[in-house]
This record gives structure tokens, C-alpha cells and sequence, in this order.
């Protein structure tokens, strides 16, 4: 039976009323109470699913009906690991344009990178980053630079590196880069020769962060010497799955608040070993400014403006931070799915060989500016990230009110390239799931490589591409020109295995090496 509820001035303003309508007000229970709760919560679904259907200002565009009228079908689907692959099999089905959630579209076609994410003119409204990119900058009280969404002072915040990432920033920085890649090289040589070789993901995101380290905090997190993983990384790589779970709980605000009261052991110690995290970083970057020789990387010249009271030491911390995040996730990613593709490839891998080992002699003769004038390892850098998008989820944007690939979206809509589509097409693309480098060479081949944005166009596009490159350049040349490599499970397939969370969750890449043919 239910129990009546006692609130002392009810029974006072129940005699009013009677006295009042001539209407006999119901016992208030419990039970009542909770049923009300029920049938109004459901009402209000009904109504907010019809209003989405049909009255919401994206309602004319296609999508699956879960998709149009709730956030049920974004949930579901991102916190599945393949979101690019189901993302992809709606542009096939709905076409260039898709309602992934009631304010949300997805746009497939390689024109809609220019309208979304390229210059705008003077005068013509910004598209701005989502609120996706203020958890990105969480931890610290200034944005970083990827966080930043005001167009305005991303643009000066971008300034702060502009030296550091031109072609001649990267030749100063070079050493630091080459020391850190041989290290990896030779460490490799001794711990990869076993039968089951060496899981080579790890190495990668180990020595990109030793590099990012080392030009970010002015200091390498000794992964390579240590030969294990550091805590920082740690932070990141075990926790990518939170990052798409919190990009779908910022749709429900009262679920995200609910969420943060969780007891931290049921959310992993997750906030925990972040808040532990940004303290570090932010102990790293006050050694960094307290070092009087300074060397030149990243952060030289933002070094300069705290010390001259330019910018504070909060917004130091959040960039070099951020550099780190940015920069070693993405290159290691990448770097993974480069050594798989070629070693996937008898033939691409011949030719690699081939390329390499008649150019160089000896190591030391490999570097930045010759490996970037080697066609065929440029063309199979750019065939993989073509293949293996590090950024497989859209980068959100707020529409300001603005015509997209042919198609008004209006302001407040949430719009993004799902780059995997474009870069994936058969409209764009010849055979587009075969690794060939050799389409990036041939002057006759009709594929359309601007459907291919690995490091998205425009003002806020990868401030770090040609370090990237310069990077994997390096980095892949001294792989294949030093080992022969093989793929100890040959049958894996590295897309199948990896889960995309926004960022990857990469599977384990097991290469065994063997002393070079040369
Ligand atoms: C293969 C490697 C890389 C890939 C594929 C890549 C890709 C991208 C993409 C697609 C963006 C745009 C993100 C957005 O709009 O939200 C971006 C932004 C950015 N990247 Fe990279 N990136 C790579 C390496 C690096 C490196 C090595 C650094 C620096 C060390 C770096 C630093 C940044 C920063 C700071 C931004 C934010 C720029 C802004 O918002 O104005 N990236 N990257």
C-alpha cells in the first residue's frame, strides 16, 4: 500500500481548493507521485521526439529515425568502437548528409571541408570549435591552443608558435628529434629479434612522447631509457573510451552531473589520475621556465613572452600540455598504421627497401631534408593516412547560419566532416580500401586527392603537419632502411582491431626484426 505523504501546509491549501473548484483532491502518496513523474517524463519524450521530427529546425535532413529524434543512436553507435564505419554506411544509405543526432549532421562529401573548416572572409560569419573542445582543455584556467575556440585568440595563440612549427623551427629542432628516433632504432634491435617480437605500438607512442617531451616540457618522459610506459601516457591511452563517453554525456547535462558524484573508484580513478596528471604537467612547464640556457623547441618563444608578462603561466602549462597530447597521439597513431600497411604489402615493402637502401649508406646519413624528397616513402606516408584517418570522428563545429556543400544548415546546428567517407569514397577514389601508394605518383590517376584531409583545412588545421611528416619521415626510413621486418600475425587487420573512441584505441602490432639484408 502506499505511503501518504505528510507536508504540513498540504491539507490547508487541499481545503482551499475544494472550497475553492468543488474538485476532491486525490490521497497524495508516493506511488502518486512517482506515476505523475512517470507519465510527465513520458509525455515530454513524446513531445521532444515529435518537436524533432518534425518541427526542429533540422528536421528536413535524412538520417535514421533514432537518430533524428533522439540521442539514442549517436550513443549507442560512438560507444561501439566503429562509429566511422557506421557513420560511413549512413552516407552510403542516406547520401551526403546525415542527422546523426537531433542537432547534429554529418556531412560525407569532400566539398563540405572547405565550408566548414576553411578561411571564411572578412566579414562572413566563423564557424567555431563545439563544446567538445572544452573538455579537451579541461584541467587548466586559460585554453590551450586546440581548445581555444574564440577565432580571435586561437589566431594570436597560434602566433606563439608560428617560428617553432615553419620548415626552419623544424631544422633547429631536428637533433632532438634524430637522438630520440636512433635510440628507438637500436633499442629495437635488441628487444625485437624474438620469435614474438615486440608489441611495436607501444614503442611508437613511446618514442613520440619521448620527442614531444623533451621539445614541450624541455625534458623526455625516459620511456625509450627506461624502456616502459610513463604515467602521463598512460593517462591518455587507458582512458580514450571516457573520452567518447563524456562527449555523449555533455549532450545530457544532468546524467554528466550525476556522472562527477560517481565514488572515483567506479569511474577508474579517472579524475583522480587526471587532476594528477595536469599537476605534473604543470610542475614540468614551471621547471621549463626556471631553466636559464634555454634550447631551442616549441616552446622557446612562449617561454620568452611569460618571462617578459605577455602571457601567464597557467596558459604555458595548458599549451605545452596540449603540444604533447596533440602531437603524440596523432604521430603514433599514425606511425602504427603506417608499419602495418607496409608491412601488409610485399610489394610497397620491396619498394620501400629499394628506395631507401640504394640512397643511404649508412644512418646517420638519414634525414629530414632527404627524406622528404624521397617520392615513393612520401607517397606511401600519405597513402597510409589517407588509408588510416587518425581523426576518424568528425571535428565538431557550430554552424553560425551557413550554406555547407550546397545545403543551408542553421545557426546553433552541430556539423562536422566524418573524414573516413570522403577519404574512403568510390566517387573519389579508385579500389579506395587498397593501400597504393603509387596513385599519389602516377600523373594520370583520376583519384580526387583533396578528399583526403588528414590534417583538416583552414585556420585551426594541424599546426603540426610538417613535423609530423618530418617525423614519420624519419622514423619509417630508418625502419626500413636498418631491419628487415615482418608482421608476426600475419592475418591481423589492424582497422578490425582498432577501436575509435575519438581517439584510437590501437591493437597490438606484433613485428619481429631481423638484422638488414644489406
Ligand atoms: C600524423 C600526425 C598528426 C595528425 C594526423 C594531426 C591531425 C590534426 C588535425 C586533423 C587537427 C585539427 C583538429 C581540430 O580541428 O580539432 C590538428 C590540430 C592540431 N594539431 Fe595535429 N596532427 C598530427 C600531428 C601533430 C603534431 C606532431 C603536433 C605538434 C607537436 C600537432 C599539434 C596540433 C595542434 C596544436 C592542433 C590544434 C590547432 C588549432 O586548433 O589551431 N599535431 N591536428
Amino acid at each position: 500500500m502506499d505511503s501518504a505523504l505528510e507536508i504540513p501546509w498540504l491539507p490547508r491549501l487541499k481545503a482551499n481548493y475544494i472550497q475553492l473548484s468543488g474538485f476532491e483532491w486525490p490521497e497524495l502518496s508516493v506511488g502518486l507521485v512517482l506515476r505523475a513523474f512517470v507519465t510527465l517524463a513520458l509525455v515530454w519524450s513524446v513531445l521532444g521526439l515529435l518537436y524533432n521530427l518534425y518541427l526542429h529546425p533540422l528536421a528536413k535532413f535524412p538520417g535514421p529515425f533514432l537518430a533524428r529524434s533522439s540521442l539514442l543512436w549517436r550513443f549507442w553507435h560512438s560507444m561501439g568502437g566503429h562509429f566511422h564505419r557506421v557513420l560511413d554506411d549512413a552516407h552510403h544509405k542516406y547520401g551526403d548528409v546525415v542527422r546523426v543526432s537531433p542537432n547534429e549532421l554529418s556531412f560525407g562529401s569532400a566539398g563540405a571541408f572547405k565550408d566548414i573548416y576553411g578561411n571564411k572572409p572578412p566579414g562572413e560569419p566563423k564557424v567555431i570549435k563545439n563544446e567538445f573542445y572544452d573538455m579537451f582543455g579541461a584541467g587548466f584556467s586559460e585554453p590551450c591552443l586546440a581548445s581555444e575556440r574564440d577565432p580571435r585568440k586561437a589566431g594570436q595563440k597560434r602566433g606563439l608558435f608560428a617560428h617553432a612549427f615553419s620548415a626552419k623551427g623544424l631544422m633547429e629542432q631536428e637533433e632532438i628529434m634524430q637522438r630520440c628516433i636512433d635510440q628507438f632504432i637500436l633499442k629495437l634491435g635488441k628487444t625485437g629479434t624474438k620469435p614474438e617480437g615486440v608489441n611495436l605500438v607501444k614503442w611508437l607512442e613511446m618514442v613520440a612522447f619521448d620527442i614531444l617531451g623533451e621539445m614541450a616540457f624541455g625534458e623526455s618522459f625516459h620511456c625509450l631509457e627506461n624502456e616502459s610506459s610513463h604515467f602521463w601516457l598512460d593517462v591518455i591511452f587507458g582512458h580514450v573510451f571516457i573520452v567518447a563517453l563524456m562527449d555523449n554525456l555533455r549532450r545530457y547535462p544532468l546524467l554528466l552531473a550525476a556522472v562527477k558524484l560517481l565514488p572515483s573508484r567506479l569511474t577508474n580513478g579517472l579524475s583522480k589520475k587526471q587532476a594528477q596528471q595536469t599537476q605534473l604537467s604543470k610542475l614540468k612547464a614551471r621547471t621549463r621556465l626556471e631553466k636559464v640556457e634555454d634550447q631551442r623547441d616549441f616552446m622557446s618563444n612562449a617561454c620568452q613572452k611569460v618571462r617578459d608578462g605577455q602571457v601567464s603561466e597557467e596558459e604555458f602549462a595548458a599549451h605545452s600540455s596540449s603540444l604533447v597530447i596533440a602531437g603524440g597521439e596523432t604521430t603514433a597513431t599514425a606511425m602504427g598504421a603506417l608499419v602495418y600497411n607496409v608491412l601488409k604489402n610485399d610489394h610497397v615493402y620491396a619498394k620501400l627497401k629499394q628506395e631507401l637502401r640504394t640512397r643511404y649508406k649508412n644512418l646517420e646519413e638519414i634525414d629530414v631534408v632527404s627524406t622528404s624528397q624521397l617520392p615513393y616513402l612520401q607517397a606511401a606516408i600519405k597513402e597510409s593516412l589517407r588509408m588510416f584517418s587518425t581523426n576518424a570522428q568528425g571535428l565538431g563545429r557550430k554552424s553560425p547560419g551557413i550554406e555547407v556543400d550546397g545545403h543551408y544548415v542553421p545557426e546553433g546546428a552541430e556539423i562536422y566532416v566524418s573524414p573516413w567517407t570522403p577519404a574512403h569514397h568510390e566517387r573519389y577514389w579508385n579500389e579506395p580500401y587498397v593501400y597504393n601508394p603509387d596513385r599519389w605518383l602516377d600523373p594520370n590517376c583520376q583519384d580526387y586527392k583533396a578528399a583526403s584531409q588528414p590534417f583538416s583545412v583552414g585556420p585551426r588545421a594541424c599546426i603540426g603537419k610538417h613535423f609530423a611528416y618530418a617525423q614519420m619521415s624519419l622514423q619509417l626510413a630508418k625502419l626500413v632502411w636498418m631491419y628487415d621486418m615482418e608482421l608476426v600475425r600475419k592475418d591481423m587487420d589492424f582497422e578490425k582491431e582498432a577501436r575509435m573512441y575519438f581517439f584510437w584505441q590501437k591493437p597490438k602490432l606484433e613485428v619481429r626484426f631481423h638484422s638488414p639484408q644489406i
